[in-house]
């Protein structure tokens, strides 16, 4: 049977740029995109189309530009605001205009000071007038996650009679458990009449270190749209991590029953691009985009790749962008790594008592210095 298919929107031009310092002008927004369309991703969130002239003009030079994947402009439940992300999307050969609105009581309350039978009125107002200038429309309850379920099931039903194709359910505080939001997902799709007629999209924020987890219990539970962004940046904690939502899925097929489209060999790439874009460095450990991410230190382990990769890798490097794995040869590794390392470098051992007294040799530079490099090794072995 064949699997359905997982969107992957992606929004680190958008929420990735709402990070304090990671602001983007339009060429640099555009190089992005285009990296983001070489990888196949589906929707790309260019900006916030009113929040400024220059957001306007990246929204409008990206949705001009790229062919391939959906443009997307995210704006407020305001009229002014759906009609600029119109404008600005009007080039597009796919656009798409998202508006949400705030669904908790704490948000209506405090932050909107609007009645929750008012902001159905509005989200619906919305949703027709976003739909009047462009066919695929995308919804959000902003907020969702500490949001009533009952009112989430009447806002959701009117806004998709009202023309929605996408309900995006935010976790905007990353405040959920993984299966609380999974089982808030169910509940929506289950409850709600036309729910049908609509994909339902899940975005994380990592505030408690779940946004990927959160997401990925959802999909399981009937998203078919995941929101990421690439190194998981974005607001305070950032949001979901693009690769690793789509290497999970990539790395186990037997668990998920969606597939993604997503060239996942443009990964590494990509991240290395806003890093340096954005000058927000990558941390080693950072899964599958961090330098560390394949590399093996400790000499266990480095035997155990060296006789057999699969023993302490669960993706291949080559298949996210690295040219290859890495074995860093330090104070944990053991013989074996050191003598492969060495016969790379063109040094083979007469004897076994050579390689020894190399090693020993060895292990003792390694507890004075952090960073053995190839010179160093040569060195000691001449000695
Ligand atoms: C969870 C998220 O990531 S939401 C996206 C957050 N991103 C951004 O805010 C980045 C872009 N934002 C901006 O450039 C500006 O905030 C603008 C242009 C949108 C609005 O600027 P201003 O008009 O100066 O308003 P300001 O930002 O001070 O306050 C927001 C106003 O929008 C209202 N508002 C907030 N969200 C919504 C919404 N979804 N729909 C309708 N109104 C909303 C607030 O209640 C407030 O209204 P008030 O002025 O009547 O009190
Ligand atoms: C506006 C929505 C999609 C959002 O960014 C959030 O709630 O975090």
């Amino acid at each position: 049977m064949s699997k359905d298919k997982l969107v992957i929107f992606d929004t680190t031009l958008r929420d990735g740029e709402q990070s304090p310092g990671a602001s983007m002008d339009k060429e640099e927004k555009l190089e992005i995109a285009q990296q983001l369309e070489k990888m196949r991703v589906d929707v790309i969130e260019a900006g916030f189309a009113v929040a400024s002239p220059g957001d306007f003009e990246a929204v409008k030079l990206v949705a001009d530009t790229i062919k391939d994947s959906t443009i997307c402009s995210l704006s407020r439940a305001v009229a002014k605001d759906i009609e600029v992300a119109g404008d600005a999307l009007k080039g597009a050969n796919s656009g798409r205009i998202h508006t949400f609105i705030a669904t908790s009581p704490l948000h209506m309350k405090h932050k909107l000071q609007m009645e929750p039978n008012d902001v159905i009125e509005q989200a619906v107002k919305s949703v027709k007038l976003a739909r009047s200038l462009c066919d695929d429309v995308e919804f959000s309850c902003e907020d969702a996650g500490r949001s009533e379920l009952d009112f989430m099931c009447r806002i959701i039903e009117q806004v998709i009679d009202a023309g929605a194709r996408t309900i995006n359910i935010p976790d905007t505080v990353g405040y959920n458990m993984p299966d609380q939001y999974a089982n808030t997902i169910q509940q929506l799709i289950e409850r709600i009449p036309n729910s049908d007629k609509a994909i339902f999209s899940v975005h994380c924020h990592n505030d408690l270190g779940l946004a990927v987890a959160n997401s990925l219990a959802a999909v399981q539970k009937g998203a078919r749209q995941v929101e990421c962004t690439i190194n998981g940046l974005g607001e305070r904690a950032g949001n979901a991590s693009l690769e690793e939502v789509v290497m999970a899925i990539k790395t186990r097929p037997d668990y998920f029953n969606v597939d993604v489209d997503i060239d996942t060999r443009h990964i590494v790439p990509t991240s290395q691009l806003v890093s340096k874009v954005t000058e927000f460095a990558v941390q080693p450990n950072k899964a599958i985009v961090g330098d560390n991410a394949f590399a093996h230190e400790s000499g266990i382990h480095q035997d155990g790749v060296l006789k057999n990769r699969e023993t302490y890798e669960i993706m291949r490097a080559e298949d996210v962008g690295w040219a290859n794995n890495r074995m860093v040869l330090g104070k944990h590794s053991g013989r074996n790594a050191f003598k492969s390392h060495l016969a790379g470098l063109g040094i083979q051992f007469d004897n076994n008592d050579d390689l020894k007294q190399a090693f020993v040799a060895f292990k003792e530079l390694a507890d004075r210095k952090h960073d053995i490099l190839d010179e160093d090794l040569l060195s000691l072995v001449k000695r």
